[in-house]
C-alpha cells in the first residue's frame, strides 16, 4: 500500500481520545467455575489519570483489566466507562485499547496493516485509515517501519507497534497488561519512559496499567491499587501509599519496607506516637490515627536506615549483621534485632561491617509510618 504522509499533525491534536472518560468499578466480581477470582472490587480511575494495579501472581489483576474489556463476565456489580454502564456491551463496543505482555501482533501483517486492522474492522474509510496510522506510529517513535513485518522488529519495537495499534481507534481507555514484561531491563526502562511521554501527549487518555513490577508502578500511575487474593488490598497515590501504607500487605509489597511488631502506643503530639519494641521505645508517625494502648507495626524504609548514631537522633537499635551484600550503587546490610530481620540500605561502605558484627541504626522518627496490625485494612 503506498500513500502520501500527510502534512505534520501534533501528535497532541491527532489522537486524542474522544472525549476523555473514566473507569469505574462498582463491587465487580468474577467466579470461574465456583473460584471466586476477582472479590466485590470498587476502584475508580479518573479521566486522563493512569492507575496501576499490581499485586502477586493470581491475585486478580488481569481479570479485573478483562472484565473492563469485556472478556470476562462479572458475576456481580457494574462496570462504568465514562458515563456508560458497558457491564453488558460487547468488547468491540466499548471504546477501549488493549495492549498485552506478549504483542500480539499479525505476524503476517506489515506494521502498517496491523495497526490498521480495528479500523478496517471497523469500516473505516481507506483516507482516514492512510491518514491515522503514520500519526499513531509517530506518536510510539516507529514512523520509519510501515513497511516491516513484526519478525523484523525488536521486542520493544513490536511492543510499540502494538500501543500504536491500540492508539489506532482512539480509544477513551488504554488497557496495559504487562506491557514490558517481556522485555530486558534496559528496553524496559526507556519504554517506560516513552509511555510517560505517550501520556503527556495524550493526556485525556485513560489509562488502567497491570504489572508486578512495583517500579514501573511508581514511576507511571497517579494511583496504584494493590490486589491479594482477588481483594483489593490497597489504593490511593503512588507517593501516599509509598509514605503511609495502609497496611502490612502494602508496606511490603510496594517498596520492601521494614516491618517490626510493637506495642503499646502512647500519643506524643503532632501526630506522633511511641511505640514499645521490646525494651526500646521507637517514635513513629501515626498517620492511620490508632488507638492508645493498641499493637501496631513499625514501617521503615531501608534506606531511612542510618548507620552512625552519634548523629542526633530518634530511634536507635542494636542488631546482629546477618548479611552485607554491594550492588554497585549500594550496599545492603541485614541486621537481626530482637529475633526480626532489619534491612538496610546505604551508599557504598569504604568498610563494610564484618558478618556477626553488632551495629547499631537509627531512624528519625518523622521516617517511620505505624501501621495497623491487622493485614485487611485497606
Ligand atoms: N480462564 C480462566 N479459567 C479459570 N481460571 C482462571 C482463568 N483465568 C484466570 N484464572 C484464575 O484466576 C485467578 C486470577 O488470575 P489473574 O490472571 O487475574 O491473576 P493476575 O493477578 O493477573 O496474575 P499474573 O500476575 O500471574 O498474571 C488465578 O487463580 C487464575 O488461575
Amino acid at each position: 500500500m503506498t500513500r502520501e504522509l500527510p502534512t505534520r499533525v501534533s501528535a497532541a491534536s491527532a489522537l486524542p481520545p474522544s472525549g476523555a472518560a473514566g473507569i469505574g468499578f462498582e463491587n465487580v466480581s468474577v467466579a470461574y467455575g465456583s473460584q471466586l477470582v476477582l472479590d466485590s472490587l470498587t476502584l475508580t480511575v479518573k479521566p486522563g489519570e493512569i492507575v496501576a494495579l499490581i499485586g502477586p501472581s493470581g491475585s486478580g489483576k488481569t481479570t479485573a483489566l478483562r472484565a473492563v474489556a469485556g472478556f470476562v463476565k462479572p458475576t456481580a456489580g457494574r462496570i462504568i466507562i465514562g458515563d456508560r454502564d458497558v457491564t453488558h456491551v460487547a468488547p468491540c463496543d466499548r471504546n477501549i485499547g488493549m495492549v498485552v505482555q506478549n504483542y500480539a501482533l499479525f505476524p503476517h501483517m506489515r506494521v502498517e496493516d496491523n495497526v490498521a486492522f480495528g479500523l478496517r474492522a471497523r469500516g473505516v474509510t481507506a483516507e482516514l485509515i492512510s491518514q491515522r496510522i503514520p500519526e499513531c506510529l509517530r506518536l510510539v517513535g516507529m514512523e520509519a517501519y510501515t513497511k516491516r513485518y513484526p519478525r523484523e522488529l525488536s521486542g520493544g519495537q513490536q511492543q510499540r507497534v502494538a500501543i500504536a495499534r491500540a492508539l489506532a481507534i482512539r480509544p477513551q481507555v488504554l488497557l496495559l497488561d504487562e506491557p514490558l514484561s517481556a522485555l530486558d531491563a534496559q528496553i524496559r526502562r526507556s519504554m517506560l519512559d516513552e509511555l510517560a511521554k505517550l501520556h503527556r501527549d495524550l493526556p485525556s487518555l485513560t489509562v488502567l496499567y497491570v504489572t508486578h513490577d512495583q517500579a514501573e508502578a511508581l514511576t507511571l500511575a497517579n494511583h496504584i491499587g494493590i490486589m491479594r487474593d482477588s481483594k483489593l488490598v490497597a489504593f490511593g497515590s503512588a507517593q501516599a501509599l509509598y509514605r503511609n501504607p495502609p497496611n502490612r500487605f502494602a508496606a511490603e509489597f510496594l517498596g520492601r519496607a521494614n516491618i517490626l511488631a510493637a506495642k503499646s502506643l502512647a500519643t506524643i503530639d503532632a501526630g506522633l506516637a511511641s511505640v514499645q519494641f521490646g525494651q526500646t521505645l521507637l517514635r513513629g508517625r501515626n498517620h492511620h490515627a490508632l488507638p492508645e494502648g493498641s499493637d501496631c507495626l513499625v514501617c521503615v524504609r531501608p534506606h531511612d536506615l542510618r548507620l552512625h548514631p552519634g548523629e542526633a537522633c530518634g530511634n536507635t537499635l542494636t542488631g546482629v549483621v546477618r548479611g552485607v551484600q554491594w550492588q554497585g550503587d549500594l550496599h545492603s546490610i541485614t541486621l537481626d534485632v530482637q529475633g526480626q530481620t532489619l534491612r538496610l540500605s546505604s551508599t557504598p561502605l569504604a568498610e563494610p561491617p564484618a558478618l556477626g558484627a553488632s551495629l547499631a541504626v537509627h531512624f528519625d522518627p518523622a521516617d517511620v509510618t505505624l501501621v495497623p496490625e491487622s493485614d485487611t485494612n485497606g
